[in-house]
């Protein structure tokens, strides 16, 4: 540990000059001597040999922030993604494994589908496990051989064909298991929460001296994963909920002093939410777990409501569900198995805060309808956009663990494939920044109150 409590084995940084810095990905390499190189299989592919220089070459990195001033330092970089000259792995001696944890996203059949197609299109190799039902899934329950007929029409259905779980990370027992099946190279698939449990792993299996990859491959509906341009999934996610906002409007606008109320998912980010806004334009409203919001008096949400019912006639709010949790009364606060806090029903608290508030007010009758599609945006199959992103994610993860690189996720930084060190994604979580430019779009498209000045004595949202 450095002084600041920091894991070495985690920060690999070269520096270079003006400022650059290259936050490395461990490699095999750094902890076992002597390892064996193999001309890569890629070099006898038709389809691959006939494109110039496809090989990456080992000096290529991938900057993380691309606006910069003259004089400003060169800052982070991540080795670029893509298959290497030499592999560490024989193919024949590869025996792979897969696993998906957390909660559903559109377009995790794909990214199985194209590690196991990958593994064996591109590299020869054959040995691919799937592990069922997440982590816990390693020690409880027997592995499925995956075979590209066997993964051939997966990515045309939503969920996981492999199965997923909260709770039940156990690092020794996983490595243990991971021994006994002789297993080498291990691909996870899964949120912050899971890529913690990838990192424990990796340290665990580097601790133990083992020739074993460990590739993440970050996946999460709310998009709140950092340094990634975004998570797969997503925009089928936005597109998904889109459906339910026209729903809302149609509704709304059917009858008189209409409200169409559509609750996103968005735990601690309220990406889905403000994409969906956007995409939209019908929504009025949109309140995310980021912004802090209050329904009484001046600037608060009723006096907006009044507002835009006076002059539109209908309104369509969309809230993301980790929005306003502390107005939500309810005293004792629940986590799921994995330890993620348990939401309170933000979207059936306001839907009946906002009907008793307009009854008791006696000057406007309203109608409001309350539609929560939260699941029926996730457990869908991903768009053809998430089907071509998944799939780069899931080939980059295995050109990188086959050139023995490890404890590392695939993931795209501006534009370009990286690979970035699981501590950089762990160590906080992607929010929308109230202050940044996609928020005041997203305001100026709605013409929301900003919520800056509760009244004295009314209870603000804060997350
Ligand atoms: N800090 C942690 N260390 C090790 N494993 C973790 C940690 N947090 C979560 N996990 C494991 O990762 C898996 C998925 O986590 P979860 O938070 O449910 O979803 P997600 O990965 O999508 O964020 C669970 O099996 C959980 O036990
Ligand atoms: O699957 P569950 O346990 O019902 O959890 C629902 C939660 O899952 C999410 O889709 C996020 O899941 P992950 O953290 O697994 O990515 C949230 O938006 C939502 O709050
Ligand atoms: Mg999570």
């Amino acid at each position: 540990m450095d002084s600041n409590g920091v894991d070495e084995q985690e920060m690999k940084l070269v520096q270079g000059a003006a400022g650059y810095v290259l936050e490395d990905v461990p490699h095999l390499s750094d902890y076992i001597l002597d390892l064996p190189t193999y001309p890569n299989p890629l070099q006898s592919n038709p389809a691959y040999s006939v494109v110039r220089q496809y090989f990456v070459d080992e000096d290529d990195t991938v900057p993380q922030k691309i606006v910069v001033h003259k004089d400003s330092p060169r800052g982070t970089h991540f080795r670029r993604a893509g298959p290497r000259q030499k592999v560490y792995f024989k193919p024949a001696d590869v025996r792979a494994c897969i696993v998906t944890c957390g909660g559903l996203c559109p377009g995790l059949n794909t990214v199985i589908r194209e590690i196991v197609c990958g593994l064996h299109y591109m590299y020869g190799v054959t040995e691919v496990l799937g592990v069922n039902c997440g982590f816990s899934g390693f020690y409880s329950k027997n592995t499925v051989t995956l075979t590209p007929k066997d993964v051939s029409d997966i990515h045309k259905r939503g969920g996981t064909m492999l199965g997923t779980s909260r709770g039940g990370h156990d690092t020794s027992k996983i490595v243990d298991n991971i021994q006994d099946r002789e297993i080498n190279q291990v691909y996870i698939i899964g949120g912050d929460g899971t890529q913690k449990g990838a990192s424990a792993i990796y340290k665990e299996i580097r601790r133990r001296g083992l020739k074993v990859a460990v590739a993440g491959i970050p996946k999460t509906i709310d998009n709140d994963i950092p340094v990634i341009d975004k998570s797969f999934g997503f925009d089928t996610a936005v597109e998904e909920a889109q459906r339910a906002i026209n729903a809302a409007h149609v509704e709304a606008t059917s009858v008189e002093n209409g409200i169409g109320l559509v609750k996103l998912m968005g735990r601690y980010s309220g990406f889905i939410a403000m994409y969906a806004t956007l995409a939209s334009r019908d929504v009025d409203c949109c309140l995310i777990p980021e912004s802090p919001f209050y329904l009484e008096g001046k600037g608060g949400l009723y006096e907006f409501i009044a507002k835009r019912l006076r002059e539109n006639g209908h309104m369509v709010i969309v809230v993301a569900e980790g929005a306003g949790q502390d107005l939500v009364a309810e005293s004792i606060e629940q986590q799921d198995a994995s330890g993620n806090k348990l939401l309170k029903d933000v979207g059936l608290w306001m839907s009946l805060k906002i009907k008793e508030h307009f009854a008791k007010q006696r000057k406007m009758d309203i109608t409001l309808k309350y539609i929560d599609p939260t699941y029926m945006i996730r457990a869908i199959p991903a768009n053809a956009s998430d089907n071509v992103y998944s799939t780069l994610l899931a080939q980059s993860a295995v050109h990188g663990a086959m050139a023995g690189y490890t404890g590392f996720i695939s993931g795209l930084v501006n534009g370009r494939q990286t690979y970035i060190p699981f501590n950089r994604i762990t160590e906080k979580q992607n929010k929308v920044v109230i202050t940044d430019r996609m928020w005041a779009r997203m305001l100026s498209s709605t013409n929301q109150p900003s919520f800056m000045n509760p009244p004295n004595g009314t209870t603000e949202a804060t997350c």
